[in-house]
């Protein structure tokens, strides 16, 4: 879905431990304090098919058919619920994770990237801003503490080096910029601002 609303959708991906969470509480803060409404918000979100989802990855993978029904779910709710009334109205909404973490996650799980960004294209509105943060796999497992044997189930070495590639296939989106993250928080804080026109 193309966005045609007043206000702007930035999103934030990157695989887990690339400083997505720590940079966008940055980005939030520096947006109001020059005034603007900003609503920062996650997926999997707090509501009930994303609690679902969270508590799948210590208690139990769930089927990819599952898994992705949940996700598409889950995001559904989050658009209806927060981003198009947030973005309808003027707002800048700040989301750390996407459906290119769909894309990307699930894809990994063997399901066509292609198709789930179609299923997800049909109902959640693009981004204005795409910021992919790019980091290697070992750095990030290292930055969230994941050594050799105790990875969560999401948090597997090879499916995220497919989640990498898949972010790295997006930087030619029109709406995409990749970012360093591998430099130091305010730097990558400062590669942020530079592509960010509100
Ligand atoms: N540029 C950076 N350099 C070094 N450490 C960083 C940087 N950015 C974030 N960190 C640290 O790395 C860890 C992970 O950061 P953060 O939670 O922001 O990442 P994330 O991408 O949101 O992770 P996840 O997807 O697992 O939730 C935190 O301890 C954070 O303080
Ligand atoms: C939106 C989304 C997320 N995931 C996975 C990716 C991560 O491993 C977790 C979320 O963890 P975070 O540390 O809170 O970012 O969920 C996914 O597989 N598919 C998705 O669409």
């Amino acid at each position: 879905m193309s966005n045609d609303s007043k206000g702007k959708l930035i999103v934030i991906e990157g695989i887990d431990g690339t400083g997505k969470s720590t940079q966008a509480r940055m980005l939030a803060e520096q947006l109001r304090s020059q005034g603007l409404q900003v609503k920062q918000s996650f997926e999997p979100t707090n509501g009930p098919w994303g609690s679902k989802l969270r508590a799948s990855a210590t208690s139990g993978r769930l089927s990819i058919e599952e898994e992705l029904e949940l996700f598409l779910k889950d995001r559904r709710q989050h658009v209806d619920e927060l981003i198009q009334p947030t973005i309808s109205s003027g707002g800048i909404v700040i989301l750390d994770r996407y459906y290119f973490s769909t894309m990307a996650y699930q894809g990994a799980r063997g399901i066509d990237p292609l198709e789930i960004r179609q299923a997800n294209e049909s109902f959640a509105p693009q981004p204005d801003l795409l910021l992919i943060l790019d980091l290697p796999v070992d750095l990030a497992l290292e930055r969230v503490g994941v050594r050799d044997g105790q990875a969560n189930e999401f948090e597997q070495r090879d499916s995220l080096q497919f989640c990498r590639d898949l972010f790295l296939s997006l930087q030619d989106e029109p709406f995409a910029k990749l970012v360093d993250a591998s430099r130091d928080i305010d730097e990558v804080h400062r590669q942020i601002m530079e592509n960010v026109t509100v």
